[in-house]
């Protein structure tokens, strides 16, 4: 607002409410309600009028206050539009019934709706609407950072915590997975990190949330936020969470409470449990794997889903369990037992049709129990919602039912632990009509029977209805006007309309009420004593519905914990069933799952790529196998072949049979064995940074630094082309050190794809490491790509023949033929003597200074930190580059 125009003494006493609620939210757009209209004012009205289309008016003469509106009754639409922009909105409403009011009608904020708190009914069923807090302490080498996450819409509360010198990072990486739709962080807190600058690793993670919003630092504080979570919950310690000793994930929990309670979010009853976890206890990704392996999101927004595994692996049948299948994809499991236990039940039911379908067949109407309760807790549940839960609850005694038929351990817990919650599917029927109207002001919501003095009511007002119908007929004889009706509105209530040329056939009795341009309207002394029967009795009608209707919610909200439990079983049946009906629907076998350094497949299929090409009909998928072993070797896959030769795809498909195996599904492969990963790495084309400006190489180098200094023997490293983003004898030899150092220190099970032929050579330097190669074979009409892997390094790289099927003009390809064969007989020259001294295998590249050459033989290459290798090749290349 600016200074001139909100002069106190030129404000009007609504103008000066307006700026009271402004002043208190001046983060937020205001929705001011006068009459049937929210207004907007000022810089919100500018700004809401472009981002909502709306004619931008002005309140004053002087068109000083700039100003626009949207009719209270529409204004759900126009604020989900706004909140999914990033926008909060602060509602004032009126506090009092204008027509009560002797003078100003009192106004308060009553709610502020946020991206993190508002429901938003188009939210689709497998996506979370996450609200995140974050909380940091320690220093820049040892930090502590606490996280909590809160699903308003399902009511699911969870927090974590991260410790050491990677907790930040840790913390990064986890909330790029989860994407939380809106993050709560005190003021200043993370000093020294610019939670909205651009240049920073850490702001460009962060700036892909929409909506950032920083409360006092106090807010998180031990002190304050954890009796917050205590008192929410009403328990005098944390242990029984699993939050014992975990502050700062309780701190941020509570801090996240502070911020529900200050944007006046009521009913959190559904919100009845917060749960620790631990990031390690799951197959780690990190956000760049998430996004690289499209797991749940295309590469690129805009591109189809169907290149997700969530979508080929989605035959859920429930919001539940599409909700379970994301949350899996993005946290598959980490335990033997775990894992074990739900291949057991997929196997089960995968090889039992009629029991398979009759898990399908009683999930098939439940609808989204989790949302449901939220929209009652939330109040925002009208008959027909509440009706909708009772619908689904009655499909519940049939699917324990079914889940009872199977035998193993996993489906014989899920169906003794399966609370059919039958009483509140009769509590609910017992109290609402069968078919209920939308909105409880509508009138009928509640079943006859229930409450005799609601059955009597409406008895009379059915009667005093039947009464006017007569009274119509009686006065249509009486008058001869046989267009005479009676009729209602809610400002005149009950009155006669005659049409203006039938005015003077109009009795003396009757009382003129309303001129209109074409009709006049009329009372009666009697009709007005009907009016008052039939409006009394309805207005008591509807406050006994009121009355029943919130007895209902409340005792639904006192069994909230029990839905919710039952509602997570229901996710989990739905799962396990979805991945039975893909193992036999596809064919999919079940890997055997162990502790080892094992990655074994044999004819393996991408599901994602497969699946495609059999829905366009666009040829086969060929399959291929893959053998690692971290203890025994090889460890190192070296991956060489011809552009469109199929390595990405080899490298991903690997990449996501881990993943399903470890969630408990079944995998497209003949035979898979799997030594359990702890983490998958992925370096796979671009990423998000590059789009947002920074170099390809920089972002390539800096996930390649993450890998080798956090991958464990454990883990599962693909890395693709590493290298190409930079000079060719740079990158070649990054990607050379990269891969010794894999194969020498971190001992990874790793697929790494490359260009770099040269490479191939270190197979025989390193024992662990294999070459591969994609095949093509070459016609009289040029190459055919053949896409089976096999043992070897490529021959030649093909780039030309690609090139020439992409297009490119005849005369540079064969240019560039005649280029190649110069270079290759200049190179296999030096190959040669390379070849024959292992020692000096850099001096294949080019023709080094001996002082370059000198400081390399003496290296001693074991011994060197990724850093140092870094900070080595960065004086090499200066005295390359000087020289
Ligand atoms: N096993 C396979 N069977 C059938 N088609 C395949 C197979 N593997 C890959 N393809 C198809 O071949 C094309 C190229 O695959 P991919 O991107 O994996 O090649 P690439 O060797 O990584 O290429 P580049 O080196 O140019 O990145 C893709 O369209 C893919 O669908």
């Amino acid at each position: 607002m600016s200074k001139e125009t909100a002069n106190e003494t030129t404000l009007t006493p609504a103008m000066r409410q307006y700026r009271a609620a402004k002043d208190a939210h001046p983060d937020a757009l205001v929705f001011f309600r006068m009459g049937d209209f929210y207004e907007l004012f000022y810089e919100d009205a500018v700004l809401a009028s472009k981002e909502l289309q709306l004619a931008l008016t002005a309140r004053d003469k002087a068109k000083s206050v700039p100003m626009c509106g949207v009719p209270y009754h529409a204004a759900e639409t126009y604020l989900q539009r706004l909140l999914r922009k990033g926008y909060r909105v602060a509602i004032c409403e009126q506090m009092e019934d204008p027509k009560l009011a002797k003078t100003l009608v009192h106004r308060g904020v009553t709610r502020v709706l946020t991206p993190g708190t508002a429901l938003d009914p188009s939210l689709s069923a497998e996506q979370s609407n996450y609200l995140a807090s974050i909380c940091v302490t320690g220093s820049a080498t040892h930090q502590h950072c606490g996280l909590a996450l809160l699903d308003l819409s399902t009511g699911e509360f969870r927090a974590t915590e991260f410790s050491g010198e990677h907790a930040w990072t840790m913390l990064l990486d986890e909330i790029g997975r989860v994407r939380p739709v809106e993050l709560l962080y005190g003021k200043g807190l993370l000093g020294g990190v610019d939670l909205v600058g651009e240049e920073s690793d850490e702001s460009t993670m962060l700036n892909s949330i929409r909506t950032k919003t920083s409360v006092d630092e106090w807010v998180f504080t031990t002190n304050y936020a954890v009796p917050l979570v205590q008192h929410h919950f009403r328990v005098h310690s944390l242990d029984g969470m699993g939050l014992g000793g975990h502050e700062l994930a309780a701190t941020a929990a509570g801090a996240l409470l502070h911020y529900m309670r200050e944007t006046k979010q009521g009913g959190l009853e559904h919100v009845d449990g917060l749960r620790f976890y631990e990031r390690s206890s799951c197959l780690e990704l990190d956000a760049v794997s998430v996004r690289n392996l499209e797991l749940v999101e295309p590469l690129f927004s805009g591109e189809s889903v169907q290149t997700t595994l969530f979508y080929t692996l989605d035959a859920c049948s429930t919001p539940m369990g599409k909700r379970l299948l994301r949350a899996s994809l993005l946290r598959p499991a980490s335990e033997l037992a775990e894992i074990e236990a739900r291949l057991e039940a997929v196997a089960e039911a995968a090889t039992n049709l009629r029991h398979r379908e009759e898990l399908r067949r009683a999930m098939d109407g439940i609808l989204d129990m989790e949302r449901l309760l939220s929209r009652v807790a939330l109040d925002s549940a009208g008959p027909r919602e509440v009706m909708a839960l009772a619908g689904t609850l009655k499909c519940l005694p049939d699917l324990a039912q079914a889940t009872k038929q199977l035998q193993v351990t996993r489906w014989r817990d899920l169906a003794a632990s399966l609370d059919p919650l039958q009483d509140i599917h009769e509590m609910i029927v017992g109290a609402i009509a069968e078919e209920p109207p939308a909105s409880l002001s509508d009138g009928g919501a509640i079943r006859p029977g229930v409450d005799a003095e609601l059955d009597e009511l409406r008895e009379l007002s059915r009667s005093g209805r039947q009464a006017l119908a007569a009274i119509e007929e009686r006065e249509r004889q009486r008058t001869g006007i046989t267009s005479l009706k009676v009729r209602f509105n809610n400002v005149f209530g009950y009155y006669i309309e005659v049409t203006k040329s039938n005015a003077k056939a109009v009795p003396a009795d009757y009382e003129r009420k309303q001129t209109l341009v074409n009709a006049e309207r009329f009372t009666t002394p009697e009709l007005k004593e009907y009016e008052t029967k039939i409006l009394t009795a309805q207005e008591r009608s509807g406050e006994i519905e009121r009355r029943i209707f919130a007895e209902l919610r409340r005792q639904l909200l006192a069994s909230a914990a029990r839905v919710r439990e039952t509602a997570r079983r229901v996710a989990e049946i739905d799962l396990l069933s979805c991945f039975a009906h893909l193992a036999a629907l596809r064919g999919w076998t079940r890997p055997a799952v162990e502790v080892s350094g094992v990655l074994e497949f044999v004819n393996a299929r991408h599901p994602v790529v497969e699946r495609r090409m059999e829905e366009s009909g666009s040829g086969r998928f060929i399959p291929n196998s893959v053998h690692l072993d971290a203890d025994s070797g090889p460890s190192v896959l070296l991956i060489t072949g011809p552009n469109m030769g199929g390595k990405s795809t080899y490298l991903r498909q690997t990449a996501l049979l881990v993943i399903m195996a470890q969630m408990g599904c079944f995998v497209p492969a003949e035979q898979m064995r799997l030594g359990l990963v702890d983490r998958i790495y992925t370096r796979i084309g671009a990423s998000d940074n590059v789009a947002r400006g920074r170099s390809t190489f920089m972002v390539e180098m800096t996930e390649t630094a993450a890998i080798l200094n956090t991958a464990t023997a454990r883990s599962l490293v693909l890395l693709d082309e590493m290298g190409r983003g930079t000079a060719t004898y740079d990158g070649l030899s990054l990607a050379w050190a990269t891969v010794e150092y894999l194969h020498n220190h971190v001992g990874a099970r790793t697929l790494f794809a490359t260009h770099y032929h040269e490479l191939t050579l270190l197979s025989e330097k390193l024992d662990h490491l294999k070459n591969l190669r994609v095949t093509v074979k070459e016609t009289a009409g040029g190459i055919v790509f053949l896409h089976t892997v096999e043992s070897g390094p490529a021959s030649k790289s093909y780039g030309i023949e690609v090139a020439r099927l992409a297009g490119l003009p005849s005369g540079v390809i064969s240019r560039a033929r005649e280029v190649l064969k110069l270079h290759e007989r200049a190179e296999s020259q030096q190959v040669r003597e390379a070849a024959s001294a292992p020692q000096l295998q850099m001096t294949m590249f080019t023709p080094l200074s001996q002082t370059i050459v000198d400081r390399l033989s003496e290296l001693d290459v074991d011994g060197l930190t990724p850093r140092d290798a870094l900070n080595l090749l960065a004086d090499l290349q200066k005295e390359i580059k000087g020289a």
